[in-house]
C-alpha cells in the first residue's frame, strides 16, 4: 500500500473560528511532506487531527486506509506523534520515560527492552539512558520526543515544529535524523521556517488562514514551472488586470503582479514557455519580455500567502 495517510475535506472549528477548512491531500511511502506556514496557520491543529487528539469538525482521516474516527485505536496502531510540546517528564530518566512511553504504545512487555533500545540508537540517546529528563539539553529533549513516537515502529510520523527553539547545530543534527528516520516511514512535519522544509522535505503544503493555498507541486517546482513576463501596457484593459488575463490561460496556474505590466507566472504541470508565448500572443496580449525564473520556495511563498516579497 503506497498512501500512509488520506486526508480528505477535512475542516475544524473552534466556536465561531475556523482554524482549518476543506483540507485535501495524501501521504506517500517514503515521503517527507511539509506543512508549512505562519503563525496561526493551522498547522498544529492538522497534525493533531492527523494524529487522532483532536476530532475534525468535518472531513476525514485515513490511515493506512483505517478511518481514524471509526477504528482510532488501529489506526493509531501505526502512528507515531511528536507535539508541539513533547510530554516528558522531568523527574524521570530517560530509559524509565521510554519505558513508560513503550506501556502506552501497547509495545509487547517481552519487547520493551529491545524498542527502548532501538529508539535510543536511532535517536543518538545511547549514552544518556540513565539521565535524568531535567538535565537534558533541549536538542537531546527533542531527540527524546522524537524516540517516544518511534517505539513502537509506526509508519507514518507526524512530528510539530521539530527544530523549534534548537540551536544551529541541534538543527542541524535533528533534520539529519529527520532524514534517517525517512527510511522507514513517511513523515509529515511543520514548520514555519522556509528553509526548513526547503531541507527536509519532499513536497510541501502551504497552509495560511487554515486553508491549502497550493498543492503538491509547490515543493517540486521544477526549472520550467516558473516564467517572468513583461506585457505592453493596454489602454483597454478595462476592470481585467493584466494578471487576471494571464491567468485565464489554459497553461497558467498563477500569475503574480510584480510591477507595471511585470508578472510572475507559475505553470500549469506540463505546460512549457513555448505554450505560454502562443496563448499569449493568442490572447490578444502584446509580449515584451519572457525570461525564467528561479523557483525560490521563499518567493513563491510570500506571493502565495500575499504578504509582499523581493521582486
Ligand atoms: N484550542 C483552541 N481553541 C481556540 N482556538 C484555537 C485552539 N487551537 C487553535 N486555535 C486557533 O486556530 C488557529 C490555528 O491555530 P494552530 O495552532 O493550528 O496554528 P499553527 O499554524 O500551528 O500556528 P503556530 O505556528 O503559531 O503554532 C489559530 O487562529 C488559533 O488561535
Amino acid at each position: 500500500m503506497d498512501t500512509l495517510a488520506r486526508v480528505t475535506d477535512l475542516s475544524r472549528r473552534f466556536g465561531a473560528r475556523r482554524a482549518l477548512c476543506c483540507l485535501d491531500f495524501e501521504l506517500r511511502r517514503g515521503e517527507v511532506l511539509g506543512l508549512l506556514g505562519p503563525n496561526g496557520a493551522g498547522k498544529t491543529t492538522c497534525l493533531r487531527l492527523l494524529s487522532g487528539t483532536l476530532a475534525p469538525s468535518g472531513g476525514r482521516v485515513e490511515i493506512l486506509d483505517i478511518d481514524l474516527a471509526r477504528h482510532p485505536v488501529a489506526a493509531k496502531r501505526h502512528l507515531g506523534y511528536l507535539p508541539e510540546r513533547p510530554p516528558l517528564y522531568p523527574e524521570l530518566r530517560v530509559d524509565e520515560y521510554l519505558g513508560h512511553c513503550a506501556r502506552l504504545h501497547r509495545v509487547p512487555r517481552v519487547d520493551f527492552a529491545d524498542a527502548v533500545d532501538r529508539a535510543k540508537q536511532r535517536c543518538g540517546l545511547d549514552a544518556v539512558g540513565r539521565t535524568l529528563i531535567a538535565k537534558l539539553s533541549k536538542g537531546f529533549r527533542q531527540r527524546l520526543g522524537i524516540a517516544q513516537a518511534i517505539l513502537h515502529r509506526p509508519k507514518l510520523l507526524i512530528l510539530d515544529e521539530p527544530t523549534e527553539g534548537l540551536d544551529p547545530v541541534q538543527i542541524r543534527e535533528v533534520r539529519g535524523l529527520i532524514r534517517d528516520l525517512s527510511r522507514d516511514c513517511g513523515i509529515i512535519l511543520s514548520s514555519h521556517i522556509l528553509s526548513e522544509v526547503q531541507a527536509v522535505c519532499d513536497r510541501v503544503l502551504v497552509l495560511h488562514q487554515g486553508r491549502m493555498l497550493r498543492s503538491d507541486r509547490f515543493g517540486v517546482l521544477g526549472p520550467t514551472a516558473l516564467w517572468r513576463v513583461r506585457l505592453r501596457p493596454r489602454g483597454d484593459s478595462g476592470a481585467c488586470s493584466g494578471a487576471e488575463r494571464l491567468e485565464r490561460l489554459a497553461c497558467v496556474e498563477a500569475a503574480v503582479v510584480l510591477g507595471e505590466d511585470r508578472f510572475r507566472v507559475i505553470l500549469t504541470e506540463g505546460a512549457e514557455s513555448a505554450d505560454l508565448s502562443r496563448q499569449i500572443l493568442g490572447a490578444g496580449l502584446d509580449l515584451c519580455e519572457l525570461g525564467p525564473e528561479r523557483p525560490d520556495l521563499e518567493r513563491v511563498f510570500f506571493d502565495l500567502i500575499g504578504a509582499g516579497g523581493t521582486a
